[in-house]
């Protein structure tokens, strides 16, 4: 009901991963991103973009350069401090909003990029290292996997000569099971979490047919991008409609919980306006404050909100005096 998350890879000039984990106001820190997928990445590998905390190295395999970036020097060793010592939950996030060309295939794609993920980023396993299984973290240990899918195609993509008409939602669910049913439960030791970033608008075009399918911890939707059901207009209208719209959304998890994503400063989103003020958000929150559902508050992005700093506390610590008041 208080927390506090936040993304953090994608920031202007950004700081480390460790100093949003300084931060006692945050709570859960999402990496972003794994913005290639392996159906369209080089060498049927997955990409990513982690901003300026990686060199320009990439893996290579099987004699072809990748887009897995293989020299991030201390996002390994930030993930270990920030669940060690400042006791946060990392997630790692897939998608993003650069570039928008991703979409999984088939079923068997969605297994194999599920199971690449957490060869890559999970639990360390000889198996995978042995046989040339990259470790891009090193020895750090996500705490799960958040799917912020923003991919827009013009037209369904030909596969084998057809049209993959649902390939907005393609695979999401047969990824997320995967994690859920099979690979979790290989690692007793801690657990593991999902979680989603839709736009508010529902239904999401990613997410039809997926909440309800699969299963999801948290939701972390984005009151911002969409003026329908933005936060700005529920502050101009009074009624926070797009919250409204996500409890009626079934769910395979019955205690799946809402965020209100918000931006972090007003640079943060497509235009200033989707930027709430403290006072603003504070009277957003009363009214979402005693839903069961309600989880607390996710800001896009760390940087952004460090930045934006007011009487001496940046926008992350105010979200956690609002969520506390
Ligand atoms: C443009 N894309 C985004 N701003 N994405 C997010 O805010 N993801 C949580």
């Amino acid at each position: 009901k208080t927390n506090v998350v936040t993304y953090w890879g994608q920031g202007p000039n950004q700081g480390s991963l460790q100093d949003v984990c300084k931060n006692p106001n945050v709570d859960i820190v999402n990496i972003g991103f794994i913005n290639v997928f392996p159906d369209q990445g080089a060498g049927g590998w997955p990409g990513s973009n982690f901003g300026n905390a990686c060199g320009s190295e990439v893996y290579t395999y099987k004699g072809t350069k990748t887009q897995l970036y293989s020299n991030c020097p201390d996002i390994g060793t930030d993930i270990a401090i920030c669940q060690q010592v400042y006791g946060k939950k990392v997630l790692l996030s897939i998608g993003g909003g650069y570039p928008t060309n991703y979409f999984i295939k088939n079923d068997t794609s969605a297994t194999n990029f599920a199971n690449f993920l957490w060869g890559a980023f999970g639990p360390v396993k000889s198996e995978w290292t042995s046989t040339g299984g990259p470790r891009p973290f090193g020895d750090a240990v996500v705490d799960g996997f958040d799917f912020d899918i923003e991919s827009e195609l013009s037209s369904a993509p030909v596969v084998n000569g057809k049209a993959l008409t649902n390939y907005k939602t393609n695979g999401y669910v047969k990824m997320i099971t995967t994690f859920k049913n099979t690979l979790f439960p290989q690692d007793a030791v801690k657990p593991y979490y999902i979680s989603g970033a839709p736009q508010c608008i529902v239904p999401d075009a990613h997410f039809a047919g997926v909440v309800e399918n699969a299963w999801f911890d948290f939701l972390f939707v984005q009151y911002y991008n969409t003026a329908a059901c933005s936060a700005r207009q529920a502050i101009s209208s009074g009624t926070f409609k797009g919250y409204n719209d996500w409890t009626g959304v079934k769910s395979k998890n019955n205690d799946l919980k809402l965020y209100v994503g918000l931006p972090g400063s007003t640079a943060a989103s497509s235009d200033a306006s989707y930027y709430l003020q403290l006072s603003e958000v504070k009277s957003l929150i009363s009214k979402v404050y005693s839903n069961t559902r309600f989880g607390g508050i996710m800001v896009w992005e760390a940087t952004y909100a460090a930045n934006n700093v007011i009487c001496n506390r940046n926008y992350l610590t105010w979200m956690k005096q609002i969520l506390n008041a």
